[in-house]
């Protein structure tokens, strides 16, 4: 009957093979499925191939001299992945051991800036830009940013974006001016918010492109709009590197490829609801 020979069929089968062949693969795919940028899943396709191997012939290739050699290659791939990619593996330890594991499974937040807000957003960077005003404009994609994520979490404000208030939050000698505006799901969450300053760059770059640079090597879901007090100079940090120097139309268009918006670039309105 079916039974004995069920029996028989989960004998022959190694069932906790099965489990570790699963759990792996799946490991696999939701690391791939986290990466984007495709030189970054070449080097992950290559090291996990690579582990792979490993594993092979020390499981089933009674060849101890080449399985040493193939796990000293791993090694060496490990130390070289772990100087490459330090900021991602530090992030990846906070999320871990602040329990924000959800973070590594969800997506995109929904409730994400929309066409209207990257005009404002890219409106008000030009318009400082040519007063030759600075600022700092922190743009969380969905990053589940937290306080203490900064080193000052600057003051909650929590208000509608405008042109107009993101002007007045830099405008000099008042008392926000100083830090980054914090802007996320069409609204300004807070002001006067100091940034993990990055290491990189230390002799290229001041202090607010270097805060710039911090933050969103560590949170690839946030971009950074800086415009240089010193030069007028527009740039766009994304995953710890800038791109400078930009016109606002071309940060109109960054903006919207981040988001995958239509690119092209529309006008801010200057509607009540942008007015706040
Ligand atoms: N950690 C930080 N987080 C947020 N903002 C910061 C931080 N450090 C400095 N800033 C901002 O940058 C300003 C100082 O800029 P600084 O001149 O050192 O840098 P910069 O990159 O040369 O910029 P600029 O070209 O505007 O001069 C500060 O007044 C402050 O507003």
């Amino acid at each position: 009957m079916i039974g004995p020979q069920l029996g028989e069929l989960l004998r022959l089968i190694d069932l906790r093979l099965l489990l570790d062949l699963l759990f792996a693969f799946g490991l696999g795919v939701l690391v791939l499925g986290r990466v984007t940028e495709a030189r970054t899943l070449w080097l992950l396709r290559g090291y996990l191939l690579l582990v792979a191997l490993a594993w092979v012939v020390q499981r089933y290739a009674n060849l101890p001299l080449t399985s040493k050699l193939v796990d000293a290659l791993v090694l060496a791939c490990s130390l070289a992945l772990a100087i490459l990619w330090q900021g991602e593996l530090r992030r990846l330890m906070e999320l871990l051991g602040t329990g924000r594991i959800g973070v590594l499974f969800g997506s995109r937040s929904q409730d994400q800036l929309g066409s209207g807000s990257v005009a404002v957003l890219s409106e008000a960077a030009g318009r400082l830009s040519q007063a030759r005003r600075g600022g700092l404009i922190v743009v969380d994609l969905g990053s589940d940013l937290r306080p203490e994520d900064f080193l000052n979490p600057g003051i909650g404000l929590d208000a509608k974006l405008s042109v107009d208030l993101l002007l007045n939050l830099f405008a000099a000698d008042t008392p926000l001016h100083d830090g980054a505006v914090l802007v996320k799901a069409n609204r300004i969450v807070a002001a006067g918010v100091i940034l993990p300053l990055s290491r990189q760059g230390i002799n290229r770059y001041g202090t607010r492109h270097l805060a710039a640079l911090g933050l969103t090597e560590r949170f690839d879901q946030c971009l950074a709009i800086v415009v240089s007090e010193e030069t007028g100079t527009l740039s766009l940090a994304s995953q710890g590197r800038l791109e400078r120097p930009i016109t606002s139309s071309r940060l109109h268009d960054l903006l919207s490829q981040a988001l995958a918006l239509p690119v092209g670039r529309s006008v801010a309105k200057d509607t009540p609801e942008s007015r706040g």
